[in-house]
């Protein structure tokens, strides 16, 4: 894959205009795609003969006009694909367009969610490659209204910029009480007992149980749900131990849990409770071969998921008599088939994945689960992103401005590099007048990769798919944090003094922002009461505000010529809204640096061009 190519950017990139800014205040932050491509505009922009003509798509950092489907209005629209707490669905209402279909086969999910911007699954819907690219950019969140996110494809979401979300904390109660529910009926055969009693049978000697209390419980997992239910197993009188190579073995030793090696869990436990994720690491490592390591007659709990244990292996296990009893609320495929061998099976007690079951569970996850994509769809860092940074709500406040800045800098610096050149690296330096090092840098690095890659390409990038659409694009980008020397309490308490961006080894349209003519394009910015600034290009200090467009010009440092050029823009209806310049030396070569509100068209940068003080000049679409 070659670097970002900007050498044929004349052609190929017309003039973008968002005529449908939304108004979800913070999506841009976060969800930045853009359905307007119908609305693009072939203009092009010349500028002076001596520059490579260039057009850039203009900045539009609001989002999402909904597209011309069922849902056209301005609220978001919201698929819910499985069924959901009522408050939950309330709250969604109160945003959004809500649609509930429950029954959606795979063809039918991916011939609709093109008309939404939110989908809400449990585990029945299986959130594929096929469903994120059938969206075309629309779909901004997955919210899965539970733990397990195994059946959304995370890689295609987060390749195409869709953020995943959960409700990881409302079901694990539910989900230990079915869990220990699972246990117990498992060790005295009730759901066995109860099957022959209504085939009006009366088998006491054949339903003989075995005990709990003094067995050796193995704990799978010891997160949410493995530690409820090792708490709970401590209450029946069970010894418990447990394996899980992340959690500490502090918070086990606290409820009385020894942390123990995968081996020892299988090999010492009566019964074995999983409760892992499943992931590639996690994906059948019960089969045969750790089935043969455990005690013969072990009992086998499955809460978690169904992929963790090879089947087959398992019904040989049981089969063998090595597995004594399992007990399954999950299984690989779901439902399993009919005539499923396993769920079939007369030592096995088996129940339809309803570890999260329970009224006050679900309604507890569907509020969870629509907070948090309501949060998203505002634009919202959420705290249970599977796919993002998690940012603290406090971190983000801070880093508002900045956010625009660092976005707006990765535009300008894009800008101007010249055709023929392939971008490779990119170098941001903040400074920072408190402790650098504990300045989260995540989302300045997503819209400054934003700011680089967007203009040149068809790409939508946002916070979930910086990183990897940078790597893709083969863009290296180094960050360097550095002290700055506070000159205020103000600037003391700003989290950041300066980032400056430097993208090296391309050529500039615009030779005064390369440093010292090194083939590194540099340009700086600061955040001046809340409003980012342009401070510096190349070796030139400047100080233009970035809220509208900007024209750079190179000039000879002589009366009268920021009056000529003020004139033609006056003359042709442009409103200059800031203008500084940045000299080294006086009446030798300045830096003009003009902010406008409007575009200028191509004769007014002609006449630009023309001004013989003049000596290059650019025109910057922020
Ligand atoms: N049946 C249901 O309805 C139901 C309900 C809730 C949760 N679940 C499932 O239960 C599982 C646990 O959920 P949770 O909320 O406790 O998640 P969690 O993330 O809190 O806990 C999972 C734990 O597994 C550990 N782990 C990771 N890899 C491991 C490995 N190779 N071996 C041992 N431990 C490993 C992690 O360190 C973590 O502590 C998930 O698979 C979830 O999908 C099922
Ligand atoms: O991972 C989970 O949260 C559970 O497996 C629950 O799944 P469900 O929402 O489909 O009941």
């Amino acid at each position: 894959m070659a670097a970002i190519s900007i050498s044929n950017l004349t052609n190929q990139i017309p003039t973008f205009h968002n005529h449908n800014k939304q108004s979800y205040p913070f999506l841009s932050h976060l969800s930045l795609h853009n359905h307007n491509h119908n609305h693009n505009h072939n203009h092009k922009l010349s500028l002076s003969s001596n520059f490579t003509n260039t057009s850039f798509r203009t900045c539009t950092t609001s989002i999402t006009a909904l597209n011309s489907g069922e849902y056209s209005s301005e609220k978001p629209a919201i698929l819910v694909s499985e069924k959901l707490g009522e408050a939950g669905l309330q709250l969604l209402r109160r945003f959004g367009h809500v649609e509930c279909s429950y029954k959606l086969s795979p063809e039918e999910l991916c011939a609709r969610i093109g008309d939404f911007d939110a989908l809400i699954v449990r585990s029945g819907t299986k959130v594929t490659r096929r469903v994120f690219e059938a969206a075309k950019g629309r779909l901004k969140v997955v919210g899965r209204a539970g733990v397990g996110i195994d059946n959304v494809d995370l890689q295609a979401a987060t390749e195409l910029g869709c953020l995943v979300v959960n409700a990881p904390t409302a079901n694990t109660i539910a989900a230990a009480e079915h869990g220990i529910a699972l246990l117990s009926a498992m060790a005295r055969n009730v759901a066995q007992a109860d099957a022959s009693m209504k085939a009006g049978k009366w088998e006491r000697n054949k339903y003989v149980g075995v005990s709990l209390v003094g067995k050796i419980l193995g704990v799978m997992g010891f997160g949410k749900v493995g530690s409820e239910v090792a708490r709970r197993a401590k209450g029946l009188g069970m010894n418990v131990i447990a394996h899980d190579p992340y959690a500490p073995a502090a918070r086990a030793k606290s409820i009385g849990v020894e942390m123990v090696s995968f081996d020892e869990a299988i090999s010492t436990a009566d019964f074995l409770s999983l409760h892992m994720p499943l992931n590639s690491s996690t994906l059948r490592s019960f089969n045969d071969q750790t089935f043969a390591k455990m005690k013969k007659g072990v009992r086998l709990i499955n809460v978690a998921r169904g992929g963790v244990i090879d089947e087959d292996a398992l019904l040989t296990a049981l089969n063998s008599g090595i597995v004594a009893q399992a007990a399954l609320d999950v299984f690989a495929e779901e439902p399993p088939s009919k005539d499923s061998k396993l769920a079939q099976h007369e030592n096995v007690t088996a129940t339809p994945h309803l570890g999260a079951s329970t009224k006050e569970a679900q309604e507890e996850v569907a509020i969870e689960i629509a907070e948090a994509v309501v949060g998203a769809l505002r634009g919202e860092l959420s705290a249970t992103a599977a796919n993002a940074p998690m940012v603290p709500p406090e971190v983000l406040a801070e880093l508002g401005p900045y956010v625009t800045l660092a976005e707006k800098l990765g535009r300008i610096a894009v800008q101007l590099v010249a055709g023929g050149s392939g971008i490779q690296s990119v170098k941001v330096v903040y400074a920072s007048a408190r402790n650098p090092d504990n300045l989260d840098t995540r989302i300045l690095r997503a819209m400054i990769t934003k700011g680089i890659i967007e203009p040149i390409s068809d790409a939508h990038v946002n916070l979930v798919n910086a990183d990897f659409t940078a790597k893709q694009r083969r863009l290296r980008i180094t960050e360097e944090k550095v002290s700055a020397n506070a000159n205020s309490s103000q600037e003391q308490q700003q989290p950041v003094e300066s980032i400056q961006v430097q993208i090296s080894d391309v050529k500039s349209k615009f030779q005064s922002a390369l440093l010292d003519n090194e083939r590194i394009i540099s340009i700086e910015g600061k955040v001046r009461a809340g409003v980012p600034h342009l401070t510096r290009v190349g070796a030139f200090s400047v100080d233009v505000s970035l809220e509208g467009n900007v024209l750079l010009c190179r000039q000879v440092d002589q009366p009268g010529t920021i009056g000529h050029v003020g004139n033609i823009l006056g003359e042709h209806n442009v409103n200059v809204s800031f203008m500084s310049v940045g000299r080294s030396v006086k009446r030798a070569t300045a830096i003009m640096a003009i902010g406008v509100d409007e575009e200028p068209d191509r004769a007014t940068l002609n006449k630009i061009g023309e001004v013989p003080a003049i000596d290059e000049f650019v025109f910057l679409h922020l």
